[in-house]
């Protein structure tokens, strides 16, 4: 019975109509025609392999930034992030990760998702910073909205989602994390919203996810603080659900799908589903709102300023 799972898809609504042409206008603004080419074979690749399936999507220049492979016997999903040195979020990555999900998704063959990272020492460093610092503010809003997207696909997922979090996993990253239903990490890594730590703010989606994940009052201490935790803290805040060793990270995420599966899907799903709507539909109702605020605060010098501090210590601590 946990194996009969119904699944809301995407049909061809205004917003799935405005996703294509979104992804379109990037392709032709990014020159992402790999990521079309590749999304295509994905869907031809599929059906013909027997037992895993394997996905290999990647955008010009570069190889492999995102591995999905699919167990056919399970159902469950692995996304490997691959985007040296720190799978930092960029445009094109974050579009990828998206036409991923939207994928996985829609194909009846998939129940379950684990995001994962293969960067020794790091899940993921959070938003590219680049994006951010001396930004061209036509790709600086593409890149807002294609994150928007990444939270809401995510967040919003009908799949069991699981992070394996096997390394680093400040901000964006944390916040990646948070959007799946379980996260099981290795010790002795650093996660949380530490967007303050850099003189910017973490938007209300950001706080609206975390406040739903570990409660108010230890959020709001996180936020104004922008505290990294260590993968001890993050168990004892509910920030992460368990913590085991790094080469049991995997493992333990499948296991803890296979638990969920054993739960009726629609079930499961109308709950996930109610209990997250509400913060997603939020967002829906301010997406301009929020680009316009974000282009706004992060075009202006004195952000610029800091963010260009935060860049060099960045780099000098790197040398
Ligand atoms: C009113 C308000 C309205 C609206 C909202 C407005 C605002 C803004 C909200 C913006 C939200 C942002 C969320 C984010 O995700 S911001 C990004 C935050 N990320 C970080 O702070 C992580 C920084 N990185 C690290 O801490 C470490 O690098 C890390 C622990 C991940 C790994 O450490 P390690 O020692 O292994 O590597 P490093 O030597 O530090 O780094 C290697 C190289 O990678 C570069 N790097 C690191 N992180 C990033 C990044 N996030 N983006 C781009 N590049 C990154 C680093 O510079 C090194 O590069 P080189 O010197 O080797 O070239």
């Amino acid at each position: 019975m946990g194996q009969v799972q119904s699944r809301l898809t995407i049909s061809p609504t205004p917003t799935k109509l405005a996703w294509m042409m979104h992804l379109r206008m990037l392709t032709t603004m990014h020159g992402l025609c790999e990521v079309r080419q590749c999304s295509k074979r994905w869907k031809n690749l599929c059906p013909q392999t027997k037992n895993l399936q394997k996905c290999q999507m990647s955008s010009a220049g570069s190889s492999e930034m995102l591995q999905v492979t699919v167990d056919d016997k399970s159902g469950i999903a692995t996304m490997t992030m691959c985007r040296p040195p720190v799978n930092s979020l960029n445009l094109e990555f974050l579009t990828q990760i998206n036409i991923a999900l939207e994928k996985l998704e829609n194909s009846k063959d998939c129940s379950g998702l684990i995001i994962t990272s293969k960067i020794p020492k790091i899940f993921c460093a959070g938003l590219d910073i680049m994006e951010m610092y001396q930004p061209n503010v036509d790709r600086l809003q593409e890149f807002w909205r294609t994150l928007q997207e990444m939270y809401i696909r995510l967040y919003g997922s009908q799949l069991i989602t699981a992070a394996a979090i096997n390394g680093a996993s400040p901000a964006g990253g944390c916040l990646m994390a948070m959007s799946c239903d379980y996260r099981v990490m290795a010790p002795g890594y650093k996660i949380g919203l530490n967007e303050t730590q850099l003189g910017i703010v973490a938007p209300f989606w950001f706080q609206d996810l975390i406040i739903n994940t570990m409660g108010f009052r230890q959020s709001e201490m996180a936020l104004q603080l922008g505290t990294l935790f260590t993968s001890e803290e993050a168990l004892n805040l509910g920030m992460v659900d368990k913590i085991v060793p790094q080469e049991q990270v995997m493992e333990t995420a499948i296991q803890e799908i296979h638990k969920w599966k054993k739960i009726p899907g629609f079930a499961r799903q109308i709950t996930k589903s109610a209990l997250r709507k509400p913060s997603i539909d939020k967002l829906h109702s301010k997406r301009e709102e929020d680009i316009a605020n974000f282009r706004d605060f992060i075009t202006k010098d004195s952000i610029q300023k800091t963010l260009g501090m935060y860049i060099e210590s960045l780099k000098k601590k790197a040398k």
